[in-house]
């Protein structure tokens, strides 16, 4: 049996639409489920995932799907009528790496079940790649959408494979297959899921906790880099635009490019005395084979993309939205050490 919905991305109206989304409590799905569940009503954003949490079983649907299980993941689409699947379960650059072979299990069996499914109930799907697709001997800046995709790691290769298995979905089979390649994303809700752009989140935490951080990257090592604002607004706007006015189902998207020198710089203005120092490890090395800076010109002409946040409005925000938990945590330490101090006194005295 199929849905048979025949559903396109751009129609996003709310009593055709149901989304399944895979991955959905990592750094990306935690913010754009609620987002999407905005858009179309929270029953029709179905969660799904290998772990949960609060916010998420308390936000609308939630299920458990490993996306190595197929019947699994059928049973969910048709059970629930799901006309599009946000596919977001992945094993980032770094976990890649530290794990290779259950990167491949998750990153090619999830996606061949994705699109396999797709293509038999005619769903939509939504995938993001990466800059990770890019290697040593891709041009570094400016890189264009077409170019040398020779990627060194695990997770490079496995998305490269999605890219090109989606592009073959949609020619053999119609499917509407679409994909953007995100940056390294900034964002303050969820931790990053272990990628080789995580310094650029963990690097704000370490300025309010101490303002200090020691960074996995040289300070040199300039990366292509969007705000999770931005993220979600790339995400919708792709999903939602015409078909008829994409010209490709994989677009480069950015927003600005920063080393960590830049980043820590912008940082210690709105941070007095912030200090950053240098240990780079094997990320190092990933991060010196992706671009420095990519051309998204034809996302800009095709669906229209700008980015809004450049870098001291992404620091501003993401200060913004950590500092009153550490504040709150500094308060609570600080009543606690008053605490005990008090109950020592008596003690003291008595002495
Ligand atoms: N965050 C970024 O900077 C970034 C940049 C480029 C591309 N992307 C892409 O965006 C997508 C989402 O990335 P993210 O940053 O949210 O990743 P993440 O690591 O934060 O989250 C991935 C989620 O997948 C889940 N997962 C792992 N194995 C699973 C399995 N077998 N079945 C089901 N779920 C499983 C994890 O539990 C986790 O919640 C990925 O396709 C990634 O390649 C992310
Ligand atoms: C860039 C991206 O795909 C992810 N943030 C990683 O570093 O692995």
């Amino acid at each position: 049996m199929c849905t048979g919905r025949g559903a396109i991305l751009g129609d996003p109206s709310p009593s055709t639409t149901k989304y399944l989304v895979t991955g959905a409590c990592g750094q990306i799905g935690a913010e754009l489920v609620p987002f999407l569940r905005a858009k179309v009503g929270k029953d029709n954003v179905i969660a799904s995932d290998v772990k949960t949490s609060r916010s998420m079983l308390e936000g609308g649907p939630f299920a458990y799907l490993d996306v190595q299980d197929r019947d699994n993941m059928a049973r969910l689409i048709l059970e629930n009528g799901v006309t599009h699947v946000v596919h977001l379960a992945t094993l980032l650059s770094a976990v890649g790496e530290r794990n290779p072979a259950l990167a491949l299990k998750v990153n090619i069996h999830g996606c061949q079940n994705v699109l396999e499914l797709a293509a038999q109930h005619h769903l939509s799907v939504y995938a993001p790649s990466t800059i990770a697709v890019f290697g040593a001997n891709t041009p570094r800046h400016a890189t264009p959408d077409d170019t040398i995709m020779r990627p060194s790691t695990i997770y490079g290769i496995t998305k490269v494979h999605q890219e090109l298995l989606g592009q073959y979905y949609a020619d053999r089979h119609g499917l509407d297959y679409r994909s953007i390649r995100y940056p390294g994303i900034i964002s303050s809700k969820a931790a990053p899921g272990g990628g080789t752009t995580d310094y650029a989140v963990e690097i704000f935490h370490a300025a309010l906790a101490r303002g200090a951080y020691t960074c996995f990257l040289s300070g040199d090592a300039e990366l292509p880099m969007m705000h999770m604002a931005d993220c979600l607004d790339a995400t919708y706007a792709l999903m939602t635009a015409p078909r008829e006015a994409l010209t490709r189902t994989t677009y480069n998207v950015t927003a600005l490019s920063f080393t960590p020198a830049q980043l820590a710089e912008a940082i210690a203005r709105a941070v007095p005395g912030f200090a950053i120092d240098y240990r780079p490890d094997f990320r190092d090395d990933i991060a010196r084979t992706w671009p420095a800076s990519i051309d998204d010109s034809a996302a800009r002409r095709d669906w229209g993309w700008r980015h809004r946040l450049g870098l001291d409005e992404l620091v501003a925000s993401m200060l913004n939205a950590l500092r009153p938990q550490y504040e709150k945590a500094a308060a609570e330490k600080a009543a606690a050490a008053a605490a005990a101090k008090q109950q020592q006194q008596p003690v003291a005295a008595a002495a």
